[in-house]
């Protein structure tokens, strides 16, 4: 497992060691000791979720707040995404600065986000699923939307065409520290 870092302190893509054979191929993509000490803290995930996508699907931003805030290990094990980071900690030297990558299923790469993060993602691909493990469960009452285009962030999306989105997703305002 190697570890790329990112310009956000705490964030971390991941590119997994992968064994190639006749067969095909073999990697762990997620083992709790060597995940722990690439990152250099103790993780523990308790959920994991699956979302199929399809193309121009843009998804986020979204951030659960403290008490129950998450930290998530993000990968794309079919289809390309452009998967993006905005760190929400008001103490940062980075305080809302965006971090963007390709995960896709070909790179295997994943993105760590810790706690205080915002995440989306923009599908690139024909469809993509993505598959990421949380630090807590989902708690919608915690759960806080930010706009994907607020300017004040100012994300670069690739987008070739206006994204799809959820409801909630279009309705979302831009960011407010209160
Ligand atoms: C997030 C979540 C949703 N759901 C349900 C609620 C809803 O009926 C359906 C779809 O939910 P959403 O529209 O919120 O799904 P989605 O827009 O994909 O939400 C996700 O976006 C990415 C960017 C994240 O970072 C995630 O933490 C999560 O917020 O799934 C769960 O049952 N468990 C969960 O953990």
């Amino acid at each position: 497992m190697r570890l790329i870092d990112t310009p956000l302190p705490g964030l971390a893509l991941l590119e997994p060691t992968v064994f190639h054979d006749e067969r095909g191929s073999f990697c762990e993509s997620y083992q709790q000791s060597t995940f722990d000490a690439v990152i250099g803290r103790t993780v523990t995930f308790v959920q994991d979720n699956q979302v199929s996508s399809v193309e121009g699907v843009l998804r986020g931003l979204h951030e659960q707040q403290a008490p129950r805030a998450q930290g998530k290990l993000v990968r794309a094990v079919q289809g390309e995404v452009f998967d993006v980071a905005v760190d929400l900690r008001e103490s940062s030297p980075t305080f809302l600065q965006w971090a963007g990558v390709t995960l896709s299923a070909a790179n295997r790469r994943q993105l760590w986000i810790p706690e205080g993060f915002a995440h989306g993602y923009l599908v690139l691909s024909a469809g993509a699923e993505v598959l990421y493990k949380t630090t807590d469960t989902w708690c919608p009452a915690l759960e806080r939307t930010i706009a994907w285009n607020d300017p004040r962030i100012g994300i670069r999306w690739p987008l070739a065409r206006e994204p799809i989105l959820s409801e909630k997703d279009r309705l979302a305002l831009p960011f407010d520290p209160r």
